[in-house]
């Protein structure tokens, strides 16, 4: 199976109707973060069958739990999850935002050369995001414990927003330590397509 045929078997394992535009930019993307990982340290994967299903497929995953339509993906590395997300929903309005400058520009150019026009790159520390532009989702993958993400968010989020944290093994530790009202609202485990291991979205909500 090609790459690009495993995408689309995977996609569709997960539910996801992609169009064929769709499917071609998800592949560019990967092409994108393979040329730019010569030079630049984006991910330590190499083979382009694991960058599909431990960064594109596993991003994916998420996308039939999400409810937004403003989403800022926190400490987001070279675009993810947030760069699948907005391939698959170009209606979701997505703000990307990383503190290493060398990812902010990495995630500009793949904007630029995948014509997303439904995302916007924040460069610099989330804290520095002011925090009167507020979003209805905010979602993380490998950024920090769930405590902390939180916190360093929690003035970014709508009243009625719920903040998305994508993990591995069940963070019960993390989730036995959640800051005073935020509880959370669902515990989604989740199949990634090709790819062996644990994945659980964890849904929290202010109360
Ligand atoms: C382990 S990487 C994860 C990247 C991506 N989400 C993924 O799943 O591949 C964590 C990223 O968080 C960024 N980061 C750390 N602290 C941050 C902060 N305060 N605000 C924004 N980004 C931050 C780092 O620069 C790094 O790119």
């Amino acid at each position: 199976m090609t790459p690009h045929q495993q995408l689309e078997a995977g996609a569709s394992s997960l539910g996801l109707a992609l169009d064929g535009k769709q499917l071609v930019r998800l592949m560019q993307y990967l092409g994108l973060i393979q040329k730019w990982n010569r030079v630049h340290n984006l991910t330590a994967l190499r083979d382009p069958q694991k960058i599909l299903t431990h960064h594109l497929l596993d991003s994916l995953a998420v996308l039939p739990h999400v409810r937004v339509n403003r989403l800022l993906d926190v400490g987001s590395g070279a675009g993810l999850p947030g760069i699948p997300l907005a391939i698959a929903r170009p209606d979701w309005e997505i703000t990307l935002s990383d503190s290493n400058h060398k990812k902010s520009s990495f995630q500009q150019q793949a904007v630029i050369e995948l014509g997303l026009s439904n995302v916007r790159v924040a460069s610099g520390r989330v804290e520095e995001i002011k925090s009167g532009q507020k979003f209805d989702g905010v979602i993380s993958r490998a950024f920090a414990g769930v405590g902390e993400f939180i916190a360093c968010t929690h003035l970014l989020l709508a009243t009625a927003g719920r903040w998305y944290a994508m993990k591995g093994v069940r963070p019960d530790e993390e989730l036995a330590q959640l800051p005073a009202g935020v509880e959370v609202e669902r515990v989604v485990p989740l199949t990634v397509p090709g790819l062996d291991a644990q994945r659980h979205l964890i849904i929290l909500k202010a109360v």
